[in-house]
């Protein structure tokens, strides 16, 4: 590496995308004081299509394509995604390379007047516009009228604050990230609702064959959330989820095992299938497969197909 060397981070122009490229160039800095980190901020289709329900839309990796472009083109060297938002399979000359440590991955419970989920009034207004909230909160509440919730992070919090809702549900590590932990009413227990695979972690991708970017990208790796990850990617693989499904992955390693959760959930709630896997942490991946062919078992595809027929 020459001492001019400049990394460049293909990011989105949101709040949290930007402050998850400034936080690896931070961290890049840091293990790097040789080094030179530029941020190459551009729009992707997610950012501009913002009238459609996002399940609507659906389509795998809305957010990361323009950023996958720019890597293949060499206009960027990384790109910074959030690890719910990537797709489970990458283009070829591409892959998710580091995976860092993560926020806290579970749903925030936020509001202006109540406290928790279960203080809200009969038929009380919820914004969401994930599937997975919305089966597990109707499972919980079938009584709540859950309603579409679509932008950024700050204009979910705008639509709040405007009385538009009595309460939205929000991944609480973009608020601690954009430093507004005082907006979480609550936490969300993972028993009351899985979070999404990937939840809370920040993953790093680049070209297959740059091997000075991945020199570089080393040591910012975090092997227990990677195995965490991995566990809960490979059951959305199996189960041939993209992000905009009814699926909750939620895995936590003790020791030298890890315990994953999973769920599949028709829309209205109606139906929500579990399941619950322990193994060796080597064996991450083929427990998320194992967990994925037991929710099969139960029918899982059936809804899954439910689903998918819905939103075409
Ligand atoms: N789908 C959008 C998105 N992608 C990542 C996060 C939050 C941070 C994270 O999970 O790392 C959010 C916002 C949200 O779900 O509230």
């Amino acid at each position: 590496m020459t001492q001019q060397h400049t990394l460049r981070i293909a990011t989105r122009k949101s709040a949290l995308a930007l402050w998850q490229a400034e936080f690896v160039k931070a961290q890049l800095e840091h293990f790097h004081p040789e080094l030179t980190v530029e941020l190459v901020p551009m729009s992707t289709q997610g950012d501009i299509i913002l009238d459609t329900p996002l399940a609507k839309i659906g389509g795998k990796g809305l957010f990361v394509k323009e950023l996958e472009q720019a890597m293949l083109d060499g206009r960027a060297d990384i790109a910074v995604h959030s690890m719910k938002d990537v797709p489970v399979e990458f283009p070829e000359g591409l892959e998710l390379y580091t995976i860092c440590e993560r926020e806290d991955p579970r749903d925030a419970f936020v509001s202006n007047s109540y406290k928790a989920l279960d203080e809200l009034p009969q038929g009380a207004v919820v914004g969401t516009s994930s599937l997975r909230r919305q089966c597990q909160i109707k499972a919980l509440r079938p009584d709540l009228d859950i309603r579409d919730l679509r932008g950024n992070v700050n204009t979910r919090l705008a639509k709040l604050d405007n009385g538009d809702y009595d309460a939205i549900i929000l991944a609480a590590a973009g608020l601690i990230r954009l430093e507004m932990p005082e907006r979480i009413a609550s936490f969300i227990t993972p028993e009351q609702s899985l979070p999404a695979n990937g939840q809370g972690a920040v993953g790093i991708e680049c070209r297959s064959d740059d091997e000075v970017t991945k020199r570089l990208l080393a040591p910012l790796e975090h092997q227990h959330t990677r195995i965490r990850v991995l566990a809960e990617r490979a059951m959305n693989r199996r189960l041939e989820g993209g992000c905009q499904v009814p699926i909750g992955a939620y895995a936590e390693v003790t020791a030298d095992q890890v315990t994953l959760r999973g769920l599949v959930g028709a829309l209205d709630g109606s139906q929500i299938l579990r399941a619950q896997v322990t193994g060796p942490s080597e064996q991450a991946e083929q427990l998320g497969v194992e967990l994925a062919e037991q929710l099969l078992a139960q029918g899982a595809d059936k809804i899954l197909a439910e689903v998918y027929k819905d939103s075409q």
